[in-house]
């Protein structure tokens, strides 16, 4: 379930009338998600969400606020959020700070193919080439510095093998990342997996919950994309969706040679962020709420495919002029 705070239709009729919106004609709670209560408002002009937040760091809302109008302003493929007649966005609702979007169509892509591929790719390359120039800061929340700090928590947990790979993996990272020139920086969504897009058939309707995104590495976005969009059951790399991805993605952004050089890296830093976050959940801070905690496993496999087959080859696209 993803409705912790119920609302009722006079709430939310009072809360849409601040903004040019229309009038509440239903509101349902929607069940998938995990963090948030999100609603889906009907009214008699159009279709919105509503989501009230129940955790994380509030303060970081103006952050998530500002980033969702850059890209929209920016005709990034995302669902912005609604500004009321004040022209302000992030109000409070039950006690919980809320935020009204548009609702995008589509669903999420569970077995994305290769048209899918291509299309996110594009909409990534375009997102990172223009958030190159936003202004906003949040350092990234699970780089190499949290690797680094955090992994100690989970190493009681696993077998000794286990304990050696990831240790050995945090200081090859650590070394790695110390001796190479700085990558290109800009905003990052953070966690860019199938069910944070949807898509009405081939078409990306949209890209949704930005509230991991940050500043730093644009490498990181996309390598955690790769990892979940082009790999198969094994943890391997699906050459198809692999290329298709890429190709759109560097035709809009293409790769400087220090990206290139540490791009396999990248794959099994990004596996190695999700198999340690995951193992956290389990083990060391479960979640408030009843929920199915995502499995810890299909990320260690994911890093065990990159160290043992590497990558696969980048594809040499020219960028567009
Ligand atoms: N703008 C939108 N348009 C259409 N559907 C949306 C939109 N925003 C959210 N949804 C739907 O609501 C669900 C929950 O939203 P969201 O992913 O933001 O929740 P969450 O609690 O942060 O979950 P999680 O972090 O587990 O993905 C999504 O899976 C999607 O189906
Ligand atoms: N995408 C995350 C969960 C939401 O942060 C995971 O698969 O572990």
């Amino acid at each position: 379930m993803a409705v912790f705070t119920p609302l009722d239709d006079a709430q939310v009729a009072g809360f849409l009338s601040r903004f040019d919106v229309g009038e509440l004609t239903k509101l349902q709670g929607v069940p998938a998600g995990t963090e948030n209560s999100t609603f889906f408002v009907t009214t008699d002009r159009r279709e919105l969400v509503l989501t009230l937040f129940e955790q994380g760091e509030h303060e970081e809302l103006p952050f998530f606020v500002e980033l969702l109008d850059f890209l929209d302003e920016h005709r990034i493929p995302v669902a912005g959020p609604i500004h009321d007649r004040d022209g302000i966005a992030l109000h409070e609702l039950a006690g919980r700070p809320a935020l009204l979007f548009p609702r995008l169509p589509g669903a999420h892509p569970s077995a994305p193919d290769v048209t899918q591929c291509r299309a996110l790719g594009q909409a990534l390359g375009e997102m990172h080439r223009v958030s190159r120039h936003f202004g906003g800061h949040r350092p990234n929340p699970r780089d190499i510095h949290w690797l680094s700090a955090m992994h100690h928590k989970v190493l009681v947990y696993l077998s000794p093998e286990d304990q050696a790979l990831m240790q050995d993996e945090v200081d090859a990272y650590q070394a790695a990342l110390e001796s190479a020139e700085p990558l290109p920086q800009g905003a990052l969504h953070g966690d860019l997996f199938r069910d944070n897009t949807l898509f009405d058939g081939e078409r990306l309707g949209g890209i949704i919950d930005f509230y991991n995104g940050c500043t730093g590495d644009l490498l990181f976005d996309l390598a955690i994309v790769i990892n979940d969009w082009a790999t198969d059951a094994d943890g391997r790399l699906v050459a198809e969706r692999h290329d298709a991805l890429l190709e759109a993605y560097l035709a809009e952004r293409p790769l400087t040679a220090t990206e290139r050089e540490l791009w396999p890296l990248m794959l099994r830093l990004t596996a190695l962020r999700y198999w340690l976050s995951r193992l956290l959940v389990v083990y060391v801070d479960p979640p408030a709420h009843d929920l199915t905690p995502h499995d810890p496993e299909q990320f260690r496999r994911i890093l065990l495919a990159r160290l043992e087959h590497g990558a696969l080859p980048l594809p040499d696209i020219e960028a567009r002029p």
